[in-house]
């Protein structure tokens, strides 16, 4: 399995910024990746999640195997060449939204049976299948390790029982992954919010060999107190050299504790999604724009974010756009939200670069401290 060059160029205390080296570019970090589902970033066109700063993107397994198909998408040349995106991809193993969408799943120790949320066909997924649909079949740059999403809250011992299954199938992730020279598969470490636990996981996925490593079971309803305390247990037991990406991770004051605990990834749907249902991420903290009190009100978004979804359009047009239900709206939102979070991490690197991240992490933290639940 390859392992993609991770080169750390600035570090201020535990926050650290570099360069993920891929044979289809490089990743800048600390990096958000953009979710694109059933591949496409929703409503945007992909020149435009490329000019807003993003390096890599996001696929979901379990859509595409659902639909079109992996193997349809194989025959159509692959991911990438299908979606348009020409960049880095990395895909989820699946197993996440069989837990949360699939309906009637039959768990066993080698694998999840389920049936489609979209048209009840059956389906399993095992370790093997999900490497083969990511990586031959898909073709994604970084791969995840098929785990089981341990539900929160839940016992000590089912957490234990669970991290165990992950380890396992991590294991088997790795064989079926095999020897390749241009792609990498990461590991991903589970043991909700039991600090020996999250310990015994992060050990264990560390000795496994990956080409990275994840931080699964947060987002998951945990909160931010909480999700930034399960951090806080696990960055000891990891390797300053691997890079590290919280799963489904967040809301902007998510990003910056987050990076400031020494994570470099991390993935989550709220910049379009919450830009679908109206809500705008700014400096200032978000904006309902379904608001009436911008229903005058012609400033824009936000004048220094180079993006015509934040520069151009006045946010009394934007109001207007959502009360009326027409479709530019959440297509501008969606566009700015994620204009929005690739300015925030290109701030946060060059805040690391140049000695201030501390400075800006008080700045920020002070003023989204109303925005962490
Ligand atoms: C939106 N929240 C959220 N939490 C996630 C957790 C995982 C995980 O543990 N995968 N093994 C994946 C995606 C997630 N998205």
């Amino acid at each position: 399995m390859a392992t993609f060059p991770f080169e750390i160029s600035a570090r201020e205390g535990k926050a650290r910024t570099g360069r993920l080296k891929t044979p289809r570019g490089d990743i800048r970090t600390p990096a958000f990746m953009p979710v694109g589902t059933a591949g496409t970033v929703k409503a945007l066109y992909m020149d435009q999640v490329q000019g807003a700063g993003a390096d890599i993107i996001l696929g979901n397994t379990y859509h595409l195997m659902l639909r079109p198909g992996a193997e349809r998408v194989q025959r159509l040349g692959g991911l990438h060449k299908f979606s348009g995106w020409s960049g880095p991809m990395l895909t989820d193993s699946g197993g996440f939204q069989v837990w949360s969408l699939a309906q009637l799943r039959k768990m066993d120790a080698d694998g999840v049976t389920f049936q489609s949320h979209i048209d009840g066909s059956t389906h399993r997924l095992t370790p093997a299948r999900s490497i083969e649909i990511q990586a031959d079949l898909l073709g994604a740059d970084i791969s995840m390790q098929l785990d089981e999403c341990t539900n929160f809250p839940c016992t000590h011992e089912e957490a234990e029982r669970s991290l165990a299954l992950s380890l396992k199938w991590g294991e088997r992730s790795l064989d079926a992954f095999g020897a390749r020279d241009a792609q990498t598969l990461f590991g991903i470490i589970q043991g909700s919010n039991f600090p020996d636990l999250r310990e015994r996981s992060a050990k264990g996925v560390t000795a496994q060999g990956f080409g990275g490593i994840a931080l699964g079971g947060l987002a998951v309803g945990e909160g931010h107190d909480q999700m930034c305390a399960t951090i806080d247990m696990t960055m000891p037991h990891l390797p300053d050299h691997m890079p590290r990406y919280v799963m489904g991770v967040g809301k902007p004051i998510d990003l910056v504790e987050s990076v400031a605990r020494g994570i470099d990834m991390f993935d989550c749907v709220l910049p379009t999604r919450s830009g679908r249902h109206g809500q705008a991420w700014t400096w200032d903290g978000p904006l309902n724009l379904n608001n009436a009190k911008f229903a005058e009100d012609t400033s824009p978004l936000d004048p220094v974010i180079n993006c015509p979804a934040s520069q151009v359009y006045s946010r009394a047009y934007l109001h207007h756009l959502f009360k009326a239900g027409e479709y530019l709206g959440p297509m501008l939102l969606s566009w700015h939200n994620t204009a929005f979070f690739q300015a925030l991490m290109a701030e946060m690197r060059a805040a690391i670069a140049e000695g201030r991240f501390e400075a800006l992490r008080a700045t920020l933290s002070a003023g989204w401290e109303n925005t962490k639940s």
